[in-house]
């Protein structure tokens, strides 16, 4: 199979290397904007800013330039960007035959007249309505993928013949692949869990405690889910690797650029500080107010994301958050 993937970051790097490991000898070429970066990686054989020593294998082919020429002659696309590039990148594709799956996991932000941001099936169904789309999400840090490290991931789309050929392109004995036709829960699974990890991150930071840790997950998963469930999706999917999977490896895993959003704020950093020294996007810090707009938009309650919004906001303190979540009325779990 030919296989482009779109985006040289952490991720999009670990997911063109797993395809080009892929004993199916698969095609894969990684395309970078920056040329300079593309040509430093084909040379070094790693990708040495997001992945530092972690060797490519030796078939994959980074390049740069005139990406919709090499998405034109691929069997499938793979979008390795943040949300925030993805309808610019789906809105050029619509001129290429390949289907495509995106990567990123987050709500756009949303347009200056518009109230809140859209997940990435509802942008694609917005400016390319005829494409052959679908996600792949599900808990994966890249440096683990990248390095061969057992991990398992769910392709999405309603096209049941994109799954398959997910499933083709990336399952191995390294990486299982399942499928899911629940495009709406796997994303709205994978966009929240960056926002409640920001969230347990602090917890952490400020050393609130193992209970009060698990509590915020479980929560959160139910925050997650009501979400989901108003915006069309599958209850059983939230069980699953995009839902629980992925809520618990972000909130939990210290790989997680999300939750150590929340573990530079507990130190006393700003916003701005913390994000500029991670060096990577962390899409909870962009989406967390786009959930909780949306939520409010359908009569959703979500106490634990609106606490995040307000504190990256600056309108609450971290420990003012901690009496308002507690000291809310009692109810039914
Ligand atoms: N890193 C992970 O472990 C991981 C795992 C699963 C999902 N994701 C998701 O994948 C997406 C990308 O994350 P990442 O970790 O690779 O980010 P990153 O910060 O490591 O890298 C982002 C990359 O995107 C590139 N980029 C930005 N705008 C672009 C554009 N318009 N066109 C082409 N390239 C562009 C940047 O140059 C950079 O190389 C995010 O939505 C993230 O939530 C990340
Ligand atoms: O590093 P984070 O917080 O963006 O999380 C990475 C992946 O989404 C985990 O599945």
């Amino acid at each position: 199979m030919k296989i482009v993937v779109i985006g040289a970051g952490a991720w999009g790097t670990a997911v063109a290397m797993t395809a080009a490991a892929h004993p199916a000898g698969h095609d894969v070429t990684l395309w970078a904007r920056d040329a300079a970066q593309a040509s430093a990686m084909q040379a070094a054989r790693q990708n040495a800013r997001y992945l530092e020593g972690v060797s490519f294998p030796p078939s994959l082919c980074v390049a740069s330039g005139d990406a919709l020429a090499l998405c034109q002659q691929a069997d499938l696309v793979v979008l390795g960007t943040p949300m925030a590039a993805l309808r610019a990148w789906l809105t050029q594709l619509q001129a290429c035959a390949a289907p495509v799956a995106w990567l990123c996991k987050g709500f756009e932000a949303p347009a200056p007249d518009q109230a809140y941001g859209l997940l990435g099936h509802e942008v694609c169904a917005q400016v390319a309505p005829a494409l052959r789309a679908g996600v792949l999400s599900g808990p994966s840090f890249a440096v683990e993928v990248a390095r061969g490290q057992p991990s398992a991931l769910v392709a999405a789309s309603s096209d049941a013949a994109l799954r398959q050929l997910l499933v083709q392109a990336f399952h191995s004995s390294a990486l299982r692949v399942y499928e899911n036709p629940d495009v709406a829960g796997v994303e709205v699974g994978g966009a929240v869990k960056n926002v409640l990890a920001i969230a347990t991150g602090l917890c952490d930071g400020l050393a609130l405690g193992l209970n009060a840790r698990a509590a915020l997950i479980t929560r959160g998963l139910a925050e997650i889910t009501r979400l989901g469930l108003a915006l069309g999706a599958r209850v059983d999917t939230f069980m699953g690797l995009s839902g629980l999977g992925d809520l618990v490896l972000t909130c939990t895993g210290d790989l997680s650029r999300n939750r150590r959003v929340g573990l530079l704020l507990a130190q006393g950093m700003t916003l701005a500080q913390a994000v500029q020294s991670l060096g990577h996007v962390a899409e909870g810090v962009y989406s967390a107010r786009t959930v909780a707009a949306r939520a409010q938009a359908l009569g959703v309650e979500m106490p634990l994301t609106q606490t995040v919004v307000d504190l990256l906001d600056g309108r609450i303190q971290a420990e003012a958050a901690v009496q308002r979540l507690m000291g809310r009325d009692p109810r039914g779990e």
